[in-house]
């Protein structure tokens, strides 16, 4: 745990003025002709007006100025970011790169520059898709502030700590954490050292914990474990660029003081984090291997009922301990796509290869499973209770959605592992013939 305050809990209505300037809140209504301290109010919504009030998302700021004080937003170039995947060629290859280069010493980047999307499917327009990214930086944003116009960006850290500034407070993100910031909240991002991770990036709707079924009323993530920061502000004026992505682009505009000056907040459109070791994980005590859905932390739900635009799925270390079981995943082949990375440690299906900083990416419908090696261990193996995945932390991001890879993840970062098939090839046969 780091030292910055949080206040806990999944989807609340939370509350929180900055205490160098008490009672900032007003009280009773949300738009006072006059505000406390002289602060702006301003609504951020995180869902239609209208939502159902089940879903209904939104924040109030109390702020020194309202957001709009910032000049003309024009390109920025810089940027590896894309949402072009409809004019990609296909291709359903199991894919695997190898880890994502840091930037070089000589060379400058910031969370925002470091940003590259991998593969992506769906509408940003239509607000119905995802993109998956990659970061790798090495400098800190420092007047430099970013938000998300398309959707909500799930972060997961792979090297380094993330010291992320919001509007709504501070949040420490470390590898084994993750942190969700959601459309529209404008952010900054300092580091101590070079850093990389992931980012599952959804359009248009928010993650929501699953449900849990007959598992009950407790178990997987707890609502307790989400941590969302308490209010703090700078007032400074200086120059600042808010860099945005929209419509897949993104756009920097100048203004003269820091975004962050949000002296009071209140609502239910949050960022948040989470620490992976307290996933409470569930799993067959008799025999077989369940599905990879009960390691699902979040979800963003489709309009298909139980479907998926996104999961975001963990493999945390735990006991093993299925009688007559294969007890590695099983060979399959999926109507969903599965994209997966390793925060650290090594998976179990595939022991070799698959490495901290790297990804995997198993397409609709492309076959595979245990490489050779993991099949002939696990097939021949003692099944005692055991620890597995001890020291390592690999995750799933798995959509409904058909993924196309990037020019970027395809050829440009160069880690795509051409040999990557071989690992299979080796798979023997053990059929004992016909009975005689
Ligand atoms: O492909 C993978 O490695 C992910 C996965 C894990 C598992 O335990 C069962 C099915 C599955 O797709
Ligand atoms: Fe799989």
């Amino acid at each position: 745990m780091d030292d910055l305050k949080y206040m806990s809990g999944f989807g609340s209505e939370f509350k929180s003025e900055d205490p160098r300037c008490p009672q900032s809140l007003p009280k009773g209504q949300n738009s006072p002709q006059k505000c406390p301290y002289g602060l702006y109010a301003e609504q951020l919504s995180g869902t239609a007006f209208t939502a159902p009030r089940l879903e209904n998302r939104r924040s109030w700021f109390y702020r020194i100025r309202p957001s709009i004080g910032h000049d003309p937003f024009k390109p920025f170039s810089n940027s590896n970011v894309r949402c072009n995947w409809d004019q990609q060629e296909p291709d359903p290859n199991q894919m695997r790169w190898m880890p994502f280069d840091l930037p070089k010493s000589n060379e400058k980047r910031d969370f925002v520059e470091g940003l590259n999307t991998i593969c992506g499917s769906g509408e940003i327009k239509g607000k119905n898709g995802l993109a998956i990214h990659v970061y790798v930086c090495n400098v800190s944003m420092n007047n430099r502030a970013f938000y998300n116009a398309d959707g909500d960006f799930l972060i997961v850290p792979q090297k380094g700590t993330l010291k992320v500034t919001t509007e709504f407070g501070k949040l420490q993100v470390r590898p084994n954490e993750i942190v969700v910031i959601q459309q529209g909240m404008r952010f900054s991002i300092d580091i101590d050292e070079p850093s990389r991770g992931y980012i599952l990036e959804v359009f248009g709707r928010h993650f929501c914990l699953p449900d849990l079924g007959p598992i009950g009323a407790n178990g997987l993530a707890n609502a307790r474990d989400f941590l969302t920061p308490v209010a703090w502000y700078e007032d400074r004026d200086v120059q600042y660029e808010i860099i945005g992505k929209y419509q897949g682009k993104l756009f920097v505009c100048n203004q003269d003081h820091s975004p962050f000056d949000v002296v009071a907040w209140f609502g239910n459109y949050v960022p948040y984090k989470y620490d992976l070791a307290n996933f409470m994980v569930i799993n067959s005590v008799t025999f077989d291997h369940c599905d990879p859905s009960i390691f699902t932390l979040l979800t963003c739900q489709s309009e298909m009922k139980g479907t998926a635009i996104a999961d975001f799925v963990i493999f945390p270390p735990r006991w093993s301990v299925q009688e007559h079981t294969f007890r590695p995943p099983y060979y399959h082949r999926n109507c969903m796509s599965e994209f997966m990375g390793l925060i650290f440690g090594n998976y179990e299906a595939k022991a070799e290869g698959f490495q901290p900083g790297g990804a995997t990416l198993h397409s609709t419908m492309t076959p595979h499973g245990p490489d050779a090696q993991c099949f002939e261990m696990a097939f021949n193996e003692e099944l005692k209770p055991k620890r597995v995945a001890e020291g390592t932390m690999a995750f799933m991001f798995e959509t409904c959605m058909e993924l196309a890879v990037t020019e970027w993840g395809a050829k440009t970062c160069q880690k795509l592992d051409l040999e990557y098939y071989k690992c299979w090839k080796n798979i023997k046969k053990h059929f004992t013939g016909p009975a005689h």
